[in-house]
């Protein structure tokens, strides 16, 4: 196991944070911390590379105590809200990093260093811009540069808090492909993100926290297929109980019109966070005077699932 954590609470004076979150993180694993903002993934993660103090729980890295530097030695990093410094050149970004992690100066001047900086600019596609200043970098090119830190040291666990929040999405796409490479060399990752579809291109296994609280966790397809979309064929059906219905539905469950004709035939597209919502939804319909002629699971999509979890309450009309 590379990573378990046990009921780790961080609680801020103003209130916030997160609440008792255990998970585990298998060796080789892509996995995903979904999330609203402010839920909590940050300061999952950054008591999990020691840069807060837990309120209490505990946690081990590489059956470590999270928090000790013994603990970060095979762990890369990088931070939602990163700063260079920007009077350096990427390569002198990466040579202080290395010194960070331990190494001299004079080390970091030896010709397989050099190697190793210019072999992580060309992984994140800066190799050409090495020599540059980074406030002569664009956001996204600095973003590059942060997971080549992260990736640096050949770290054994990398954690990426937001990795591609700046890039465009040629750059994302290219994110998605560094992790699946790291994978395939045996790397662990942990991913913070709010970019849903790069979760679904590359995670095995995907967590959800919510208000600081842990919600659901488990590999994405299982956690999909207990799909969160209904389609219900009903007839009998007017505009105006869009509102009447939409009133006795519970939280996390939604739908909105798919398709509607004149003749009163319509196909509403349902979210709900569980098979005994749809039966509460029926129920609603029948209540209704709708006929059910046919109600059935469509196969789960991340958003649908990140929405149903989020309890969002939007409903939409087409
Ligand atoms: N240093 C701090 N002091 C006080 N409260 C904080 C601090 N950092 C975060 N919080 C609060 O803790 C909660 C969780 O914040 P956190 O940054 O961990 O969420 P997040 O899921 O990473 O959000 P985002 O996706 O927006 O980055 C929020 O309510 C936030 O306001």
């Amino acid at each position: 196991m590379i990573l378990q954590t046990n009921g780790l609470t961080k609680t801020y004076a103003g209130g916030g944070g997160c609440e008792n979150i255990s998970l585990e993180l298998n060796r080789g694993q892509i996995f995903g911390l979904l999330g609203p903002n402010g839920a909590g993934k940050s300061t999952f993660v950054k008591m999990v590379v020691g840069l807060l103090h837990p309120t209490s729980g505990s946690g081990q890295l590489f059956g470590l105590p999270i928090g000790t530097a013994e603990s970060r030695r095979r762990l890369g990093y990088l931070p939602e809200l990163f700063r260079f410094q920007d009077w350096l050149t990427g390569m002198e970004v990466l040579a202080y990093h290395a010194c960070l992690s331990g190494m001299t100066m004079t080390q970091t001047r030896s010709p397989h260093m050099i190697g190793r900086f210019k072999e992580v600019l060309h992984r994140v596609g800066i190799e050409h811009r090495g020599n540059d200043r980074v406030r002569q970098y664009s956001k996204g090119m600095q973003q590059r540069l942060g997971i080549a830190c992260a990736l640096l040291m050949d770290p054994e666990l990398i954690i990426l808090d937001e990795p591609s929040s700046a890039l465009d999405p040629i750059g994302r796409h290219e994110v998605v492909q560094l992790l699946e490479s790291l994978r395939q060399e045996g790397k662990t990752v942990f991913l913070n993100t709010h970019l849903l579809e790069d979760v679904e291109a590359v995670c095995d296994q995907v967590a959800f926290l919510h208000q600081g609280k842990l919600r659901a966790v488990g590999p994405m397809n299982e956690l999909l297929r207990h799909g969160t979309n209904w389609e219900i064929h009903v007839g009998g059906w007017f505009p105006e109980l869009f509102d009447a219905v939409s009133k006795k539905l519970l939280p996390g469950l939604t739908f909105r019109m798919k398709k509607s004709d004149e003749s009163g035939e319509a196909v509403l597209d349902v979210t709900a966070r569980s098979r005994e919502q749809i039966g509460w939804m029926n129920r609603v319909l029948i209540e209704e005077a709708v006929t059910i002629y046919e109600v059935r699971p469509v196969e789960g999509r991340l958003r649908e699932w990140f929405l149903s979890m989020s309890g969002a309450q939007e409903e939409f009309r087409t």
